[in-house]
């Protein structure tokens, strides 16, 4: 399903919360959605979900408006940090209930889900802890197969080696039944190996929009002696620096040429690459306001 977002804007009474967000999803693939806390993704997220209305620009999955579309809507699936406390019913009710309304579902693969989360299916889910509740949002998110899957932050309060099963199972369903997916994150290294493009927000708008592999090629660390350090990165962006003694560290946002490759290496100095959640930190960082307070 083909997702275009156009300028749009969200605005809380005065507050903008989101401004010309524009950009589209052509491709079945997993994207992560970054930001700080404020950003905007979960304003944005529940837009997408038509859970709220935009306050300018525009929406269409396939061509069509999606709030109050019933049909564009049935394959768009959004699960967030939700408070189950006064929820009753059991899992498996629960997972009866999903079943009716969404074509797709699959109740063996929510059933082996349920099994490989410990989850028992007669338990209230109110009476399950908040890891557990949130392993049943995940179960839910991966059996449901929407074509478009949204996941706020889904991982809240699940242990290691839950939120390891997690990113196993979506990546082997997503292998096996390709659709889009867009996870909202703030653990950005634990799970930077499942995205394929990455969505930056930052107060409120994308800071970019990429292909992940190379949007990391574009980050590099410089190290080695100051001055050779300053000269070779010269009007490069730079992100961060960091200094011990003579030995200096320039955190990069652009591009090095083989040719400047060689000639960083002919003069002793070190280029690696940065981490997503590397160029996340140092792209969205407040540093340089702090400094000229
Ligand atoms: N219901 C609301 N009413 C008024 N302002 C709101 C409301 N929800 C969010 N905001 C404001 O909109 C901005 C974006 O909030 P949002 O929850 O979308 O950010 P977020 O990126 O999801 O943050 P976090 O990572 O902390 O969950 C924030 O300034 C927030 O205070």
């Amino acid at each position: 399903m083909n997702v275009k977002v156009e300028n749009l804007g969200l605005h809380y009474g005065r507050d903008e919360a989101l401004k010309n967000i524009t950009f589209e999803l052509t491709e079945k693939k997993i994207y992560g959605l970054l930001g700080r806390n404020g950003a905007g993704k979960t304003s944005f997220l529940s837009i997408l979900a038509s859970f709220r209305e935009a306050t300018s620009g525009s929406i269409t999955m396939d061509g069509e408006v999606p709030f109050e579309n019933a049909n564009i809507m049935q394959q768009v699936l959004f699960l967030y940090n939700k408070d189950y406390k006064d929820e009753s019913d059991n899992v498996k009710s629960l997972l009866e209930d999903v079943q009716r309304y969404r074509p797709n579902f699959d109740i063996d693969y929510a059933e082996h889900l349920i099994k490989r989360f410990k989850l028992d299916k007669k338990k209230p889910l109110k009476k399950f802890s908040k890891g557990m509740q949130s392993a049943f949002n995940v179960a839910v998110g991966l059996a449901t197969r929407a074509e478009i899957t949204i996941f706020d932050e889904v991982y809240l309060g699940m242990d290691a080696p839950s939120r390891d099963i997690f990113y196993k199972e979506l990546l082997q369903d997503q292998a096996d039944h390709p659709r889009v997916f867009i996870l909202s994150t703030h653990l950005v290294s634990e799970m930077d190996y499942l995205f394929d493009e990455v969505i930056l927000l930052h107060k409120g708008e994308i800071l970019l929009h990429e292909d992940v592999d190379s949007f990391t090629t574009k980050g590099a660390k410089v190290t080695g002696s100051k001055d050779l350090v300053d000269e070779f990165v010269g009007s490069k962006k730079q992100l961060n620096t960091e200094q011990l003694g003579d030995t200096k560290a320039i955190f990069i946002y652009g591009e090095f040429s083989q040719e400047e490759r060689k000639a960083a290496s002919h003069a002793g100095l070190e280029i690696s690459n940065l981490s997503l959640q590397d160029l996340f930190i140092h792209l969205t960082g407040e540093e340089e306001e702090y400094e000229t307070k």
